[in-house]
């Protein structure tokens, strides 16, 4: 279930401050055309802190229906640190959700007994499966690998986003021993390819809004043990990954897409602030420089 490349859509705005809900559609239909395994809607990279209710619930509305039509699978965020909210808010997921990325619990940092019992409760609840989404350096919450294994031999928890800032010794741990049905997505841009060496499925990666059949064929060429290829296109894109995150995400993305047409403002809402001119321009460079153009 959990393959391939899934791309977390950036959340447009139009210059009177509302969703464009058109610019929306165009990122999702782009992406899943060039090869996207699927969508992720109201990730971190889709602002999901400052959308109201009524923007979250369009913009799934939108996802899911292009997901339908291609048959892709479509994973939606779901964050908070108190487990009743969150079991609360995975039971409203609408129909055409087909997993929900769930992020270990932040600010709290409960013990990892603690991280375990959420996630177990979680699991008994939920209509669809869990992704856990592990990014310690957003939610100050370790996580080690017997924790992680332990959640993921569970049925109702397919896999987690390992987003750990590299290549940590819990990473080969983990990787080295998966429990059956459990996978491993990057969600650390700039370590993807690394991960998918070590025996990851695919990734959830806000750079892959550019190049994405250049991730998707990432992937492929790692799954099919072609280490030169991975290797030569996992430097490229690592590069292109490092420009586009230069300054907080999804500013500089949001930034480069604007420049290229594809959004209608980089507007982003406080209190993140748009990226500089210099970094949307070396980012932009970064894209064409690696060939991924055209
Ligand atoms: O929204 C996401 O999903 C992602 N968020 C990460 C972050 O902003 O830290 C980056 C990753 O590419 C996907």
């Amino acid at each position: 279930m959990l393959r391939g490349i899934h791309v977390p859509l950036v959340t447009p705005f139009a210059p009177s401050g509302e969703v464009a809900l058109d610019a929306v559609e165009r990122l999702a239909v782009q992406a899943l055309d060039q090869g996207a395994a699927g969508l992720v809607a109201l990730g971190t990279t889709g602002e999901v802190a400052a959308l109201s209710g009524e923007e979250r619930s369009r913009v799934v509305e939108v996802c899911g229906r292009l997901c339908a039509e291609r048959g892709a699978l479509l994973t939606v965020g779901v964050t908070g640190n108190d487990t009743r909210s969150v079991a609360g808010a995975l039971r409203e997921l609408p129909e055409g959700v087909g997993a929900a990325l769930v992020t270990v619990p932040y600010f709290l940092r409960p013990s990892e007994r603690g991280v375990i019992a959420h996630f177990e409760a979680l699991a008994e609840e939920t209509p669809v499966p869990l992704v856990i989404y592990h990014i310690p350096y957003r939610t100050g919450q370790a996580v080690g690998a017997a924790t992680l294994r332990r959640l993921g031999a569970h049925p109702r928890i397919a896999g987690v986003k390992l987003a750990v800032g590299g290549v940590d010794q819990d990473t080969v741990d983990l990787l080295g021993d998966l429990p059956e049905g459990f996978e491993v997505l990057g969600g650390d841009d700039p370590f993807v390819s690394p991960l998918l060496a070590l025996g990851a499925s695919g990734g959830i990666l806000a750079s892959a809004h550019f190049a994405t059949q250049a991730f998707a064929e990432l992937v492929d060429a790692w799954q099919a043990g072609d280490a030169p290829r991975g290797r030569e296109l996992g430097h490229r894109l690592a590069r292109m990954s490092a420009a586009l995150f230069a300054e907080p995400n999804p500013t500089v993305i949001k930034g480069v897409l604007h420049a290229r047409g594809l959004i209608p403002t980089p507007d982003v809402r406080l209190p993140l602030l748009p990226a500089s001119a210099d970094a949307v321009a070396r980012a932009d460079l970064a894209i064409k420089d690696g060939r991924f153009d055209g």
